[in-house]
């Protein structure tokens, strides 16, 4: 029998539970009918939303287009990990147990069949996708802090401004982890952050907890993005109001501004608001930033959202100055395929809104294995150590769940 909207919505409504339990029955009927997926929480909501799929397309849609759905993009399109775009088949928002939309395609009645089974108990060995070519290689910290030097020698003979260079850290996943009580946590603990887990067959699962957005367009029409950039940790009594900053940090800042201003630049955009740059916190960790807005039709540029993503990404906050330099180091340097981390993904046109974050604070699932991935700006001034340092707090944002005695 099809399922129509109104069929699914009976359907949902006679599922005793929480909205939150019904997204979350939902996620998890996707992964056991092995379906693409995402569950998130956008920042400052307690909503969460899911969405499922019955297809992944390797374009995104135009964001000022009608067309719904969650993107899922890597830092650079290779063939291990290529652009997704998930249309929206089944979308759900905790908001309202009604707000659900379902595209003009079904999902498979294997779905419905694991959905009315999982609402009633849950599977206690849920398994997720994971990448084919497996576990992600990775740097020890000699040979890391090796990298950077090599990358500041380069820098102080003018080679290039900075450069971000990233680092991976695989941990075995704990007996009894738990996927969704993990994404809860990730939830509580960061009230700020974009919080996502996505699922895709044949690519993999990612979990994270990002600050940085990349690319937002409101019900009202008005475009954001932001330069986020400069890390210290958060110290204990201290606040974001008595953040001193080093230079470093404030050039490196600078450079991801300048790099916005001159995407605004190119297409020739002048009438953009400027806010900062303020110091935020992510986490146990601050940085500075700065926001950019515009009003899309006022200013009359109506498809400034899928034009600024093009320009903007990979920013110099994840890349570095210039572009091209720093991308063939990153290459040269690194020797893992970053894949989805610091690439971008977030709903387009859902709940009226577009919202892109910078895939970062996030991890890998393999079947028992977890990889973060984190990386640190360097600049002609970088200490080695120190960079070893920061991706290691950095990395500590989500990896701290994935440590037994704390869960
Ligand atoms: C690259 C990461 O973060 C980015 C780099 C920062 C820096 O170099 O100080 C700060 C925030 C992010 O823009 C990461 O979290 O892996």
């Amino acid at each position: 029998m099809p399922h129509t909207t109104s069929h699914i919505q009976n359907l949902i409504s006679s599922v005793d539970a929480s909205p939150e339990e019904i997204a979350y029955h939902l996620f998890t009927a996707a992964l056991q009918a092995e379906l693409p997926a995402a569950l998130w929480r956008l920042p400052n909501s307690q909503d969460i939303q899911v969405l499922v799929s019955g297809e992944r397309q390797n374009e995104l849609p135009q964001l000022e287009g009608g067309q719904k759905g969650f993107a899922f993009c890597p830092f650079q399109l290779s063939e291990a990990a290529p652009k997704v775009f998930l249309p929206a088949v089944l979308y759900f928002c905790s908001k309202i147990k009604e707000s659900l939309e379902t595209g003009e395609q079904e999902l498979p009645e294997r779905f419905w069949a694991v959905f009315k089974k999982t609402a009633q108990k849950q599977p206690s060995d849920l398994t997720w996708p994971t990448h084919p070519d497996g576990t992600a290689k990775f740097l020890a910290r000699d040979a890391f802090e090796k990298s950077v030097a090599n990358a500041v020698e380069a820098m102080q003979a003018g080679c290039l401004e900075k450069v971000v260079l990233s680092r991976t850290k695989t941990l075995p996943l704990y007996e009894g982890f738990n996927l969704l009580n993990t994404f809860t946590q990730l939830t509580q603990l960061y009230p700020t952050a974009f919080v996502s887990l996505v699922a895709v067959p044949g690519l993999g699962t990612w979990l994270g907890a990002t600050p940085e957005l990349l690319v937002q367009i409101d019900k009202h029409k008005v475009f954001r993005t932001v330069a986020l950039a400069g890390t210290q940790p958060l110290t204990e009594g201290l606040t974001s109001a008595d953040a001193i900053w080093r230079q470093k940090e404030i050039e490196e800042q600078a450079l991801v501004q300048r790099y916005i201003i001159s995407c605004f630049k190119h297409i020739r955009l002048r009438d953009y608001v400027e806010v900062g740059p303020r110091t935020v916190a992510a986490g146990n960790l601050l940085h500075l930033k700065t926001d950019y807005s515009a009003a899309m039709e006022e200013v009359g540029f109506p498809h400034l959202g899928t034009q600024m993503l093009e320009l903007l990404h990979p920013t110099s906050a994840v890349g570095g100055m210039p572009k091209a330099s720093a991308l063939k180091m990153i290459k040269e340097l690194e020797p893992h395929d970053r894949r989805y981390y610091s690439g971008y993904l977030g709903p387009v046109q859902l709940g009226q809104e577009t919202s892109l974050y910078v895939n970062l604070r996030c991890v890998e699932l393999g079947k028992d294995t977890v990889t973060a991935y984190a990386g640190a700006g360097m600049t002609a001034d970088s200490i080695p150590a120190r960079e070893w340092q920061e991706t290691e707090l950095k990395m500590q944002t989500v990896l701290r769940l994935f440590q037994a005695s704390e869960s």
